[in-house]
């Protein structure tokens, strides 16, 4: 069965998904041939493959394409969309404008001809052709400012998914400044419809309603074209004067939204706190400076909007006080001066227009910037070749991080590699970079060198839609995104299955204590988490990290928010992957964990201290004494528990890998790789 996304449809669990998942019922082996995605009811051949995935003719399962965003394609589609709109707009301003001059040359037949003749047909004919040109002109008028409004439209929905792709994916370098650029696509689109750019739209019409005026008497158009050229001066130099300040403007009014982001994300503990008060001033500082900013460009943008209204209204009082001057010399009639005047300010409002409205070029013209260099420079642009469905082979190669802005090493010279199904802890103070390898080793973080491969494969090459796919990882901050409990197990796709949704519950164990409440896995979650406790978050996010058929997942403290109950389940649910065959690494500072792993890293100061079989690593953590006044044991041990004290004492600066064991056709790296099997 497909899931729709109504919230009221039940889960479906067929009878024969109800599976003892104790052992009663025999279970496939863990070794499988490459590529045959193993699920547990995968492999027993109840549930057909995942629509995601598709057969080779070999048998191996091959990725199929899912619906990707066209990230640089989209833009340029867009663009090429919203010119050819706005030259149809451009056409339309024309025979707009041209029929502007209908008033001015009514007056002027009004006067020079009507009243001289005194013919009242004349009158009438030339009424009853204004008025239709003029509501031509209205209806004109009002299909340029529709076709606008629909290109704006049409931006925000081509662009919409693309940016937040881009956006999202560019995160995984930054702090996520670039979801900001969503704020960018709305400057654009409001651009689009605002009166700025009918007038720079009139604009190129300008030289024709001079020249009308050159018609009347070249003294006029001469005044009018001398008004333009200054006109345009004082645009360029509003540019200058207030560009800098409304850059300033913008800069702290991103900061002040990125504050106010986390504010939104942290409201619970600001009110715990009692922190609203310096919350709010953090906010106003940016918010305040980014007013000063604006305060001070807008100032200098209206003294230059006043010096360019004064200079066309004193043009419109020249024209008319020398056209009346010309015409006591005979040289023009007194409608010529009239029509001259009005088209004069027809010719110099498009101008004005770009001058007040310059500020909204700016934005604009840098919001669409930083779109376009987004949408460009996303690595979503490449499309990646399709793989075979992984077995889960890690080969971790000589990472390095150190990150972006900053000159701390966080990771240093990790290298190791794990076989298909293998299982490893990662244990080390607090800060020795426990968390960092973790989501270096899902592609959540990219090392500043060195390279994670996922089946001989970097994860930087990998289709990341394929990848995300294969991959499971339960964060030490567990949030869920809300919506029910079944969305969230099923990372939200609407295409998931019950069965696959149900079986990634089974394999977390959380099945039981879905069951357990009201509304089971109709129960939703809101975005704080809320009804669940800390520890059925972690519970549930453990599920959706073994949602559809992982090969590799990476757990970060599981069990940090788990009673006693919590954490048998979790050491059933991975003994239940390590049977399905999941290379499975856990982040932990428990003991109890390390007894479901086969495989041990002591991490400290972003080094391997240590890496071999667990047995071996226990006794030798065990054997180390913490120097006096240093730190007490990283682990947790419980203290029933029989297996011998781990003492984690990252002293050791230079990496001691246990028995190193390079792979068939790889360079052993500095320091060695450890390998570890199943
Ligand atoms: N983006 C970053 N910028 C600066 N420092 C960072 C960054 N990411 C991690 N670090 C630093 O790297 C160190 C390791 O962090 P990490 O969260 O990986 O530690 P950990 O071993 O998981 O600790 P814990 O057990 O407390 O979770 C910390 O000192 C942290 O401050």
């Amino acid at each position: 069965m497909t899931r729709s996304d109504k919230t009221s449809e039940r889960l479906v669990l067929e009878p024969e998904m109800c599976v003892d998942w104790q052992g009663e019922k025999p279970r496939p082996p863990a070794s499988k041939p490459m590529g045959t995605g193993p699920t547990i009811e995968r492999q027993a051949g109840r549930i057909p493959p995942a629509p995601a995935t598709v057969q080779a003719k070999d048998g191996a399962a091959f990725h199929k394409r899912v619906s990707e965003p066209d990230i640089a394609g989209a833009l340029g589609a867009t663009i090429r969309r919203i010119w050819a709109n706005i030259l149809g707009v451009l056409l339309f301003s024309g025979v707009s404008n041209m029929l502007v001059l209908a008033i001015p040359i009514y007056l002027f037949q009004i006067s020079d001809r009507v009243l001289t003749s005194r013919s009242i047909d004349t009158l009438v004919m030339l009424t009853v052709v204004i008025v239709g040109a003029v509501l031509l002109q209205v209806v004109f008028d009002a299909i340029r400012r529709g076709m606008l409004l629909r290109s704006s439209v049409d931006i925000s929905a081509r662009l919409g998914a693309p940016i937040l792709s881009a956006a999202a994916r560019a995160s995984l370098q930054s702090a996520g400044q670039e979801y900001q650029t969503l704020g960018d696509l709305q400057q654009v689109r409001s651009f689009l419809v605002s009166g700025t750019l009918l007038s720079l739209l009139d604009l190129p019409f300008a030289p024709l309603f001079i020249l009308a005026i050159f018609l009347v008497h070249p003294h006029l158009g001469l005044m009018v074209l001398t008004t333009a050229v200054l006109l345009m001066a004082i645009a360029m130099m509003n540019q200058r004067a207030t560009a800098k300040s409304f850059a300033e403007a913008n800069r702290h009014l991103s900061r002040a939204n990125l504050h106010l982001d986390s504010m939104m994300r942290n409201s619970q503990i600001i009110n715990a706190l009692a922190m609203i008060p310096e919350a709010v001033t953090i906010w106003g500082r940016d918010a305040a400076s980014s007013m000063t900013a604006q305060v001070r460009a807008q100032d200098r943008n209206i003294a230059f909007a006043g010096a360019s209204r004064a200079v066309r209204l004193l043009t419109q009082v020249g024209l008319l006080g020398w056209g009346a001057y010309l015409a006591l010399h005979g040289e023009i009639t007194g409608g010529m001066v009239i029509a001259a005047s009005i088209i004069a300010g027809r010719a110099l409002a498009p101008i004005e227009g770009a001058i007040e409205g310059w500020n909204h070029v700016l934005l604009s013209r840098a919001a669409y910037g930083r779109i376009s260099a987004l949408l460009k420079s996303s690595p979503l642009n490449q499309q990646r070749l399709k793989l075979p469905h992984p077995e889960g082979r890690l080969d971790v190669e000589r990472l390095l991080y150190v990150p972006n802005g900053t000159k701390r090493v966080v990771l240093n010279a990790i290298t190791f590699s794990l076989n298909p199904g293998a299982s490893l802890a990662i244990v080390g103070n607090s800060g020795a970079g426990k968390t960092t390898l973790g989501k270096m080793l899902v592609g959540s973080i990219l090392p500043t060198s060195g390279s994670v491969r996922l089946d001989l494969m970097d994860l930087r090459n990998w289709d990341q839609r394929q990848l995300g796919q294969c991959i499971g990882y339960l964060p030490q901050d567990v949030q869920l995104f809300p919506g029910t409990i079944k969305d969230n197990i099923a990372r939200m796709r609407p295409d998931a299955r019950d069965e696959e949704i149900y079986q990634a519950a089974v394999l977390a164990d959380v099945h039981d204590m879905i069951a357990k409440l009201p509304e089971g896995y109709e129960t939703i979650v809101a975005a704080d988490g809320s009804p669940l406790s800390g520890g059925q978050k972690q519970r549930i996010g453990l599920a959706r990290a073994f949602f559809g058929g992982p090969r590799l997942v990476v757990l970060d403290e599981p069990n940090s928010n788990l009673d006693t109950a919590g954490d048998r389940a979790l050491s059933r649910a991975m003994a239940l992957a390590k049977k399905d065959g999941i290379t499975m690494i856990v982040v932990t500072q428990k003991y109890q964990l390390l007894q479901d792993v086969d495989n041990i890293m002591l991490l400290a100061d972003g080094q391997i201290a240590a890496f071999g079989a667990r047995d071996q690593m226990l006794e030798r953590l065990a054997s180390r004494k913490p120097p006096p006044g240093n730190q007490p044991p990283a682990m947790a041990r419980p203290p029933q528990a029989q297996a011998p004290q781990a003492h984690v004492q990252p002293q050791a600066q230079q990496p001691q890998a246990a028995p190193p064991q390079a792979g068939p056709g790889r360079q052993p790296a500095t320091p060695p790789a450890p390998e570890a099997g199943r």
